[in-house]
């Protein structure tokens, strides 16, 4: 579904990503994962169209997307849930929910089945964004990603800042999420959660790839020497 092939990123003179390839397959949900500063957003904004390679391919059902912008990306399916939410604060729920409708293909999500998904966010749907808790915020940021129906969702560090009983409840939904077609590739600095979620992992340790492979094919010492660039014990 996804291929990236020797992607580079720089800010600058910064290279923040250092040759990476990667391919997903439809119906998988992958896991990146790293440190601060690994360049997992810098992937996934790249995905999205939010920041332009350098080099390198980006590849999405067989076809080139690398020079198209951000919104013919979401028009074709890939989504992103950015890193903090980025709500428009001023708007409520609900408005904020339909946003994400503007480029949005035929497929299963609606402002129905968003509630469905999340109760919550529906019994918030006239509050102003402001005024939610983080893990509310959360929860409107993802239903705004599945309102365009993506076939490719893109999640950042959806547990960030969040208390980790409310990282559970935005964690659950996911199941539900992939179970309605949709390929998933998110960042997470929780290995355990990833490895709990994902079937196969993608480790960045300053911008380049440390570690790939299926979720039970890596013993725990090698994410983590692959997580922090350690040289693995014997
Ligand atoms: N707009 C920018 N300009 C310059 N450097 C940037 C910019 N955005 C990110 N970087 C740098 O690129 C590197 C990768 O950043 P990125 O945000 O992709 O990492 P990350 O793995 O997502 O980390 P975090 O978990 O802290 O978000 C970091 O060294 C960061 O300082």
């Amino acid at each position: 579904m996804l291929r990236l092939d020797d992607l580079n990123v720089h800010y600058g003179d910064f290279h923040a990503l250092r040759g990476i390839s990667l391919s997903i397959d439809e119906g998988e949900t992958v896991a990146v994962i790293g440190a601060n500063g690994a360049g997992k957003s810098t992937l996934l904004r790249t995905i999205a169209g939010l920041n332009a390679a350098t080099s390198g391919e980006i590849s999405y059902r067989g076809q080139p997307v690398d020079r198209l912008p951000a919104h013919r990306r979401v028009a074709l399916g890939i989504s992103l849930t950015p890193e903090g939410r980025r709500l428009f604060p001023s708007l409520t729920v609900e408005e904020n929910l339909l946003t994400g409708a503007a480029r949005s293909r035929p497929g299963p999500w609606s402002l129905r089945a968003v509630y469905d998904l999340f109760p919550l966010v529906e019994e918030r749907r006239n509050r102003i964004a402001a005024r939610l808790s983080g893990g509310e915020q959360q929860a409107v940021a993802i239903g705004r990603s599945l309102m365009s129906n993506p076939a490719l969702l893109l999640l950042d560090e959806v547990s960030l800042g969040l208390a980790p009983v409310v990282v559970d409840q935005v964690y659950a939904a996911l199941p539900k999420v992939v179970a309605s077609g949709t390929t998933v590739l998110l960042v997470e600095q929780d290995v355990h959660r990833a490895t709990a979620v994902a079937g196969r992992l993608h480790c960045l340790l300053a911008g380049r790839t440390a570690l790939q492979g299926a979720v039970d094919s890596v013993r725990y010492e090698q994410i983590v020497a692959a997580y922090f660039g350690q040289a693995e014990a014997a």
